[in-house]
């Protein structure tokens, strides 16, 4: 269910709404004042992001409208229903699928506009053993068209799909430009958010019945613990009085992390030059596939553990206009391996990890609900993870290799990032370096405030999305 990992929790907090008066913090107290993103960079690494602006990583924070565990109710069979109800797909040989709904508030279809490297991308699949398979459907093993959550071609939003139908509830209050400091606690209960709209002073929402807070991995554990809710020792330090000590908040981040860079030029059968990996995002990103690694086939491991993420353009398409600043590639990076090459027919193709093994975490640093978070991912700390993604690079090249490939002159760009030099081009120290030194967040952090069982320490959560210790508090992340 990759195009709809977000939609679900939003329409379980619309229906929250339904049922009654809640103060709801994210998804449904819309913030949007500009910019709508807010680049926040991760702390620095000894140990990947090394071709990126002061070794780290750029997370984009959306200001817009935007496993179960041991947890009951949350396996696949469970959720898969809430999946299909909020579905509206639109691509008529899935319309029929067990897999999908119809008539759902989310459209999903494919991308409209189709870049002739995909067929040939597909092509090249088959003829290395992959199948064509519907990737949200029975096995994800395989390769596709991107199904998208899209309407009539345009992107929808959540915003667009489950906001616009209800806009005129009167249950359903929406507050602009409006940003939430802290959860009002007392005696052990939420009793409303602190909110602060269009001035410096505060106002105080009370909730008749419950706070949902619903701010994304790093904003949501952040007010948690901006309200004192979190590991003790380090609520004290940023100054805040602590309101219940749990040690799980902010922990247990994980990402999809990808390895960047790796720039496939061949001789575009398409006439229309692509404008830049950022402009054209809807139509470069035409292309999926989720695939084993060796060590996944070793541990008999069911799940594929790598996407391979094509794009079909490179990050030499626009001068470093967009992709370079939003990325945060260095300008030695940049004119080594991009400048050589600048507006070439390109295709990139990132493999990233479905299964990282590595955890990171959030830090709050200061009482000051505006100041900036501690982000440390730690990506690529796990010695297995690295080799996962190699592996996925080693088989992404093969598929280039193809006669599908070959049929457009496809060649991969052999210029080594600063500081890849001295290893054999392809060879598995080489893919690491690159990885180590082009690591890209696909921008799927999660798990900052973890569900789990009552023996489960680092659980925030129990399963019904209570705050452990706090009533009338729940997390949808
Ligand atoms: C560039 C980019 C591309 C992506 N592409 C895809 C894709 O193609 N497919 C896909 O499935 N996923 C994609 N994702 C991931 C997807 O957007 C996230 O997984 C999803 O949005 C997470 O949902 P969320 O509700 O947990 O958090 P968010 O969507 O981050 O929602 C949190 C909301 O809380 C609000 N908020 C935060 N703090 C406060 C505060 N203090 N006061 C008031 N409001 C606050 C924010 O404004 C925001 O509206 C992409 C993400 C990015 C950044």
């Amino acid at each position: 269910m990759a195009v709809m990992e977000k939609n679900m929790y939003l329409e379980s907090s619309i229906n929250r709404g339904r049922n009654g008066r809640t103060g709801i913090v994210g998804n449904t107290v819309s913030v949007s004042f500009p910019p709508a993103y807010v680049f926040e960079l991760t702390e620095p690494s000894q140990s990947s992001c090394l071709g990126l602006i002061g070794n780290q990583s750029s997370w984009p924070r959306g200001k817009v409208i935007g496993g179960n565990a041991g947890n009951k109710g949350w396996g696949y069979k469970d959720v898969l229903p809430y999946f299909m109800k909020s579905q509206d797909m639109r691509i008529p040989e899935l319309m029929n699928s067990k897999y999908h709904g119809t008539g759902g508030y989310l459209s999903v279809e494919h991308f409209r506009s189709h870049s002739p490297i995909v067929d040939s991308f597909l092509e090249a699949a088959k003829e290395v053993g992959y199948d064509e398979v519907d990737i949200n459907g029975q096995s994800q093993t395989g390769f596709t068209r991107s199904q998208g959550t899209l309407r009539d071609g345009l992107r929808c939003s959540t915003a667009k799909a489950f906001l616009r139908p209800i806009i005129d509830r009167p249950n359903l209050h929406i507050s602009l430009n409006t940003h939430v400091l802290k959860i009002e606690i007392e005696n052990g209960s939420a009793t409303g958010v602190l909110i602060s709209k269009l001035g410096p002073i505060p106002t105080l929402v009370r909730a008749e019945k419950e706070v949902v807070l619903s701010a994304g991995a790093t904003n949501s554990p952040h007010l948690l613990m901006l309200s004192g809710i979190g590991p003790a020792d380090k609520i004290r330090k940023a100054g805040v009085k602590i309101t219940k000590h749990i040690p799980g908040v902010g922990q247990n981040l994980q990402d999809h992390i990808a390895m960047g860079g790796v720039t496939y030029l061949f001789d575009s059968p398409d006439e229309s030059k692509p404008l830049g990996l950022g402009v054209v995002l809807p139509r470069v990103f035409s292309f999926d596939s989720f695939i084993h690694s060796i060590r996944s086939y070793n541990n008999d491991f069911y799940w594929p553990d790598v996407q391979l993420f094509m794009a079909t353009a490179g990050d030499n398409d626009d001068d470093g206009l967009l992709n370079k600043r939003g990325v945060g590639i260095s300008n030695e990076y940049y004119e080594q391996v991009f400048e050589p090459i600048l507006y070439q027919d390109a295709f990139t193709i990132a493999p990233l990890l479905l299964w990282p093994h590595n955890r990171g975490y959030i830090d709050i640093t200061s009482s000051d609900p505006y100041t900036s978070l501690k982000n440390v991912p730690n990506y690529f700390s796990d010695v297995s993870d690295v080799r996962t993604i190699v592996e996925g690079a080693k088989i992404e090249y093969a598929i280039s290799q193809t006669v599908a490939m070959s049929k457009i002159n496809t060649t991969i760009h052999n210029i080594p990032p600063p500081g890849c030099e001295g290893y054999a081009f392809l060879s598995d120290e080489y893919w690491e370096c690159q990885a180590r030194h082009y690591t890209m967040t696909i921008y799927h952090p999660v798990g900052t405030c973890k569900m789990g069982p009552v023996d489960d320490e680092y659980a925030v959560v129990d399963e019904r999305l209570r705050v452990r210790g706090i009533k009338g508090l729940r997390v949808l992340l």
